[in-house]
């Protein structure tokens, strides 16, 4: 690495105007109901399927990234560093080839402008963190990669819409480029051979759906085994069910989903996401030699939403009030209306004993996080009510006998794209660098 001696960065603005060579973003996880698994170009990141995803909060979870420019020095074509929660990594042969097609696009631009800096052979420094778990199976790549596209854009002054920075960002991670948009967002897989057409783009925005919200049960917040990346090679190198799914479910399924969407039928919604989730894992389980990413936690809340559905629809007349979704690891995703989270968190809490109500109150705000907001007491109505639906959902399911089944609860809603935080000097204020270069 070939970055330059941090002591000798300039400190002065070179122009009147520093924030040009440095940017702060936030950017927002995902997490698909029709899931993306598998490439038909790994080259060109494109994906055997189209895929949809939900776009999570970012104000509770993101991942927040600065790039600064090294105005004084020069590198070469591919200097840049990167640290991540705190540590130096290694660029990945994908980030360096995200980063080498927007510098590229720079020197396009510097060539069409003698009057513009001249940033594009300049060494980046990059700093990321996340606020949640990373590579467990919570989406930390999409947020992440996107979150980079983002700020390099804006430290380079690409200007490129959202779009644009959006395929860039599929080329860092392909689920990273649903993270560019807010709301309800579609990966049209595209036919063409160059990947132009396969692009995401928003099906409804952040507002279209206001009491949709997310309850993520954290059931592992370690590393996986099996990488999303290689996961999905494999699949598409032995699985045959994986065939079907390309060419015979996931068309009428994208259809069908968007519809529900577009007419807020939470039964259809529900349905499908649940079908695909458990279809995404069955093909898994169909890869030779076969992925498991589900445990027996997430089993068991599998069979606790099915459970409690069918108990729910006899008094609310609805097919469904939650629907689970996995993706590359054991953590669930129940999206449901927020009417219904109370409810459903109490009945998660006697099915999953946590031991931390009796605990400190730092443990209790640690694992139900913004979803304390929930457990407020009911009236005796209320209480007897959900008794007797929960004697009547232990009919089909028993109870998870250990504490700590569950590490951690996440309540979130559905939230809009990245965004810049700032543009500022060198080390000042949302920077996650300090003025010499150092990751806060
Ligand atoms: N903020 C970030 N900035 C840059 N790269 C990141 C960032 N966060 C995660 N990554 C990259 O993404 C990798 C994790 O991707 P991986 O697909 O294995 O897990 P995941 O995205 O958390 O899970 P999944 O995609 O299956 O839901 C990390 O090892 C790192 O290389
Ligand atoms: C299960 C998934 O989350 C898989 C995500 O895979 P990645 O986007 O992490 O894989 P790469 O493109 O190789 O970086 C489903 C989804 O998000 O659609």
């Amino acid at each position: 690495m070939t970055v330059p001696p941090l002591k000798k960065q300039r400190t002065q603005p070179e122009t009147a105007n520093a924030r040009i060579y440095e940017a702060t973003a936030s950017a927002p996880v995902n997490i698909a109901v029709i899931k993306y698994w598998g490439k038909r170009s790994e080259a060109l990141m494109l994906p055997t399927n189209s895929s949809l995803s939900l776009t999570l909060d970012q104000d509770q979870l993101q991942s927040k990234t600065t790039v600064r420019v090294v105005v004084d020095a020069d590198g070469k074509e591919n200097d840049a560093a990167l640290w991540l929660n705190g540590n130096r990594e290694k660029l990945s042969g994908r980030v360096t080839a995200l980063l080498a097609r927007m510098r590229a696009l720079r020197v396009t631009k510097e060539a069409k402008d003698a009057s513009i800096p001249r940033l594009a052979s300049k060494p980046l420094l990059i700093a990321s963190v996340n606020n949640f778990p990373t590579a467990a199976g919570l989406a930390s790549s999409a947020s992440g990669l996107a979150c980079l596209a983002f700020a390099v854009n804006a430290a380079l002054q690409l200007e490129l819409p959202p779009a644009d920075i959006s395929a860039l960002a599929r080329l860092g991670s392909g689920s990273a480029c649903r993270s560019l948009f807010g709301g309800f967002v579609a990966w049209d897989m595209g036919s063409k051979p160059d990947g132009s057409d396969s692009v995401a783009r928003q099906v409804a925005s952040e507002t279209h759906w206001p009491n949709m919200c997310a309850l993520i049960l954290v059931a592992s917040a370690t590393q996986k085994e099996m990488p999303s990346t290689a996961g999905m090679q494999t699949t598409v190198e032995t699985s045959p069910l994986l065939q079907h799914r390309i060419q015979a479910v996931v068309p009428d399924r994208m259809a069908a989903i968007e519809k529900a969407i577009a007419a807020r039928d939470f039964d259809s919604f529900a349905e499908i996401t649940m079908r695909d989730s458990n279809q995404f894992h069955a093909v898994c389980l169909d890869t030779f030699p076969p992925i498991f990413y589900l445990n027996h936690v997430s089993h068991r809340v599998i069979s606790l939403i099915t459970m409690y559905n069918q108990v729910k629809s006899k008094s609310n007349g609805r097919k469904y009030t939650v629907a689970y979704t996995f993706d590359a690891g054991p953590n669930a995703v129940l999206y449901l209306l927020k009417e219904d989270v109370a409810e459903v968190l109490r009945l998660v809490n006697s099915y999953f004993p946590n031991g931390v109500d009796a605990a400190s109150s730092s443990a209790v705000d640690e694992y139900y996080g913004l979803s304390k907001q929930f457990l407020k007491a009911e009236s005796k109505a209320v209480e007897q009510a959900e008794q007797a639906l929960e004697a009547e959902v232990s009919k089909g399911v028993k109870k998870f006998e250990e504490s700590g089944g569950l590490k951690r609860i996440i309540y979130t809603t559905i939230g809009d794209g990245p965004r810049i935080l700032g543009a500022g000097n060198a080390g000042e204020g949302i920077s996650l660098f300090t003025e010499a270069g150092v990751p806060k």
